[in-house]
This record gives structure tokens, sequence and C-alpha cells, in this order.
């Protein structure tokens, strides 16, 4: 059942001088204030390592939130209403004296508790351990968690248990900050809403499928953190393999979070394993040397700031996953995801199979299947191509490829959408937990990916070079054209 309103809480905000939380987290809170969805009395303590009192961070925070507000949203009053929630602590989070300052800060203890971790996942332990020995928390206190969690399978285990000993798993609510973005919910909506798709939704009806989560920027200034990590833990192990589920997933019984990942793991045991046979037609990986961004010159990833020049992490990945279940088997999904490519672009194009038998011009056979093409960012909507017959005296039965538009900015009139960690921040408010990730999916996803990069190590083989502002290596391009396909691009 879904709760639609949210009770006045205490929100502890541990890395609240972070990059997440200044960029993200407290823009995303301050438009909760704007939209009247901070209960009053609702509460947020700001704790970071920096000495410094709660004026000073206050300004700092006003600044973050004139610069990450778009202008047109930003009213200093509500801004300064905001602020008044916040207090600033400073802690080590290793420091376990130091946590009596939270307890003390919690002067109305029955308030609902929500602690969110913008810390690095090494810390989820510690700090989850240290509110428990303060008695800060209870069994009605709500963690929030970034991703990634963990390196691989083993180290997702070590941090999910030291979650789990000192919270239920109906506590725990595991960041993936694609599941709250507006399209990727109407994903369910589109598929379980409409029997037009429902009933089209496998291997009879669809030949493949393309997801594309295209970055333009690089790493911006994250090297100590993304040369660790690439492409592949950085992107395809939490956002891409959310995507795909939510493709895949058979229908679930209800709204509740628990249907919803049932389903989604069951989608995540059946994914085929890429041998390392099937390597070399199934995975490429990419680095970016220098290029053109926005048309500008941009250096390589071994240029970047604070670059190790060996490095052999890839900031690009094309795979071709296979779910072997009844509905899928057969039906490949492409999926690529990379840095510097040309745009910032994250689209899904179903593609539907051509009709059983074809009696039109034999030289247009090329055009004729649907494809649904679903934009999560930019230009959020969804455009449907259907055959119709061209226009004119002369054209006879020649047939056109034409859109039924969906641009929700457009045909809803919507005034703005909301950025996805001010929705997920709410459903963390209510309680919700359908837009986070359970433990298994979390360790099932990285089953998977952890195969794949096992592959990689052993064939010693470098990630292939591609220029900054392109669609990535061409060997992404030839891993399609094999199977008779191409990346989709809009006419
Ligand atoms: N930034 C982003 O866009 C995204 C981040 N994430 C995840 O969010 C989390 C936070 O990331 P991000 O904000 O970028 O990281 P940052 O390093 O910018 O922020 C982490 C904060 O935690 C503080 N911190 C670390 N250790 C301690 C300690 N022992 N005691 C007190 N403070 C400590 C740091 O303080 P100090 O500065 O003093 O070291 C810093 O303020 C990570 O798990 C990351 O993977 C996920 C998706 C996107
Ligand atoms: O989690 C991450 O996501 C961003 C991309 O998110 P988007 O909402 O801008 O599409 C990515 O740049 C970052 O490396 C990764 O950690």
């Amino acid at each position: 059942m879904v709760n639609r309103t949210a009770t006045r809480c205490d929100l502890m905000l541990f890395g609240a001088l972070g990059d997440l939380a200044q960029r993200k987290l407290f823009p995303a809170l301050y438009q909760l204030e704007r939209a009247g969805l901070l209960a009053p009395g609702s509460r947020i303590l700001a704790i970071a390592r920096t000495e410094a009192g709660t004026d000073k961070v206050k300004e700092q925070l006003l600044e973050k939130l004139r610069k990450h507000v778009k202008s047109e949203e930003f009213d200093p009053d509500i801004a300064q209403a905001f602020l008044q929630r916040v207090e600033y602590q400073r802690l080590d989070f290793n420091d376990p004296e130091g946590y009596q300052a939270l307890r003390d800060w919690r002067d109305e203890p029955d308030n609902q508790l929500i602690v969110y971790m913008a810390t690095p996942p090494s810390m989820y332990g510690v700090i989850a351990r240290n509110l428990e020995a303060t008695r800060c928390c209870n069994e009605r206190t709500r963690v929030v968690v970034e991703k990634p969690i963990g390196h691989d399978l083993e180290t997702s285990r070590v941090i999910n248990d030291e979650l789990g000993q000192v919270y239920n798993e109906n506590q725990i609510f595991r960041i993936d900050h694609y599941l709250g973005k507006e399209t990727v919910q109407n994903l369910i909506a589109l598929r379980f809403a409409n029997n037009l798709f429902a009933s089209q939704w496998d291997q009879n009806h669809i030949s493949h499928v393309e997801i594309t989560v295209a970055e333009s920027v690089g790493i911006e200034g994250r090297w100590g953190y993304f040369d660790k990590a690439g492409q592949i833990r950085d992107m395809i192990q939490n956002h891409l393999l959310q995507l795909l589920c939510l493709i895949a997933m058979d229908p679930p019984a209800d709204l509740s979070a628990d249907s919803i990942r049932d389903e989604k793991v069951k989608v995540l045991k059946a994914l085929k394993q890429i041998t390392p046979e099937l390597m070399g037609s199934h995975v490429v990986r990419g680095q970016y040397t220098a290029g053109t961004s926005g048309g500008q010159p941009v250096p390589g990833y071994l240029e970047e700031e604070g670059a190790n020049k060996g490095s052999e992490t890839e900031t690009f990945v094309a795979l071709k996953a296979e779910i072997d279940n009844w509905r899928w088997s057969g039906v490949p999904f492409y999926i690529r995801t990379g840095k510097r490519l040309p745009e910032k672009l994250s689209q899904i194009i179903i593609h539907f199979k051509p009709a059983p038998h074809y009696i039109f011009d034999p030289d247009q056979k090329h055009l004729a299947n649907n494809k649904l093409i679903i934009r999560l960012q930019p230009d959020e909507g969804m455009s449907l191509k259907i055959l119709t017959k061209d226009q004119g005296l002369d054209k006879g039965m020649r047939l056109r490829q034409g859109p039924l538009e969906l641009t929700f900015s457009e045909t809803f009139e919507t005034d703005r959408i909301p950025d996805a960690y001010e929705r997920l921040l709410w459903e963390v408010m209510k309680g919700n937990q359908y837009l986070f990730v359970r433990r298994d999916e979390v360790e099932y996803a990285w089953r998977w990916v952890d195969q794949v990069i096992a592959n990689w190590h052993d064939s010693g083989e470098p990630p292939k070079r591609y220029a900054a502002g392109t669609w990535g290596p061409v060997a992404s391009i030839a891993m399609i054209t094999r199977d008779g396909r191409s990346w989709y691009e809009d006419a």
C-alpha cells in the first residue's frame, strides 16, 4: 500500500560536505521544502569531518544551492526557511565518542530517524555500529546507502552483512538513482498499464532490445574513485542492469516493493553467463583518448588530473546480454554506456519483429518493423515508430515510418520533472522501498558482472581506444553488425 504522507523526521546526513551531498542531496531537499513536502519540525543534521560552525556551513550550503538549483527555481526565502532546519556537527566517523553529540541532537527520540550515508561504502559498517552503540537508532530508523555497494560480490556481502547486523532489510534503502528518474518509473506504467504492450512483450514479438546510457562528461575529477571502479562497476552493475530488469521482468502481482524486487531478481538469475569463449562476440571495453566535447578539445582518460598513465580501466562498455528464460529466449539485449561520448543520452529501443508475411515493396522490407523508443534523458518521453502508407497519388502502397510521439513536457504540460534524488528522498521519508534495491538484487548483479571482469583479467587484453566525442570503439559497432543489426540512430 502506498503511503502518501511523510511524517516529521530527523535526517542525519553523513558526508554532508562531500560532492554528492552538496551537488544533489541538499538541492533535492531544498526542492522538497519548496514543494511543501518537508513536514513541519523536520530537521537535518549535516555531519562531516571539517572543523566549522553551523553558520559557516549554512553560508556554504546557500552558495551551493544558488549554484546547483536552477535560477528560476531558487527562492531566497525558501532557501532561508530550509536552512533553518539545518545544524552542523563535526565528526570523525571512526570516533565512537563523537556519536554522543548525535544522540544529544535527537531531542525527540520518537521522531522518525533517517540516516543518509553519503560516504565511501567502507564507512557504512562503522557508522551503523557507532550509531547502534550510542543508541541513536531503533527498529524504526531508516538507513540510506549509496552505490556502489562493494567492489565485487565478496565485498558487497561484507558491507551488507555489516548493515544487516544493525538494521533489518526493511530498514535499508539502497540507492540506485536511476530508479528515481521519472521515465524509469514510467517503464512500469508503460508495460503493465497498457495491454497493447503487455501482450506483445516477449520473444514472439520482440527481436532485440537496445539500452544506451551515454555521457558527454569525462570522469569529472573523480579519478581516485573511478579508476578503481571503471564503467562496468560504476554504471553496468547498477543502473544498466536495473534498466534491463525493468524491461525484462514479468508482471509483478502488485506494486509492493517485494513483488517488484522478486521479479527483478528472477531476471538477474536468468542472465546467461558470458563465458571466456563468448567474450570476443559479446563484450567490448574501451577507454577514451583526447578528442572533443561540445566543440572543445578535451584530454584523454590517461591525461586526466591525477591519472596513472598505465591505467587500463575502461570508460566504455558494450555488451550483448541474453536472458535464459521462456519470455526472452533468443532476444539479445545490446547495452552500451560510456564517458566522453558525443552527447548525454539515455534511451531504450524495443525493436518489434516484422509482420509474419510481408506484402509491400521488397525494397522497403528493412522498414517493416515497429520500434518503441523510450527516452530517459534528455527530452523525457516515448515515440512509437509505426508504418503508414506514403501520401500522394503517385506513391501507390509505398510505406513510410513515422512516430506516435509522447513528450512528457509537451503532452502533459509538465512544468518540471523532479530530479531523481528528490523522489528518492521523498520515498524514504514515506518509507516506500519499491524504488530501492534489495540485497539479493545487488548480489546477483555482482555475480554476473564479476565473471565478465574476471574474464577480462584472464584475457589480459587492454581496452580499445576511442577518441573523446565519438560513439566508442568501432568494435562496439561490429558487435551488433555481426548480428545483422545496428545501434539506433534517429533519422
Ligand atoms: N558524487 C556523485 O555524483 C555520486 C556519488 N555516489 C556515492 O556517494 C557516496 C559519496 O560520494 P561523494 O560525495 O562523491 O564522495 P566525497 O568524497 O565527495 O564525500 C564523502 C564525504 O565523506 C567524508 N568522510 C569520509 N571519511 C570520513 C570520516 N572518517 N569521517 C568524517 N567524514 C568522512 C568526506 O570528508 P573529507 O572531505 O574530509 O574527506 C567527504 O565529505 C559514495 O559512496 C559514492 O560512491 C554515488 C553516485 C554518484
Ligand atoms: O552513478 C553515477 O551516475 C552518473 C550518471 O548519472 P546521470 O543521472 O547523470 O545519468 C555517472 O556520471 C557517475 O559516474 C556514476 O557514478
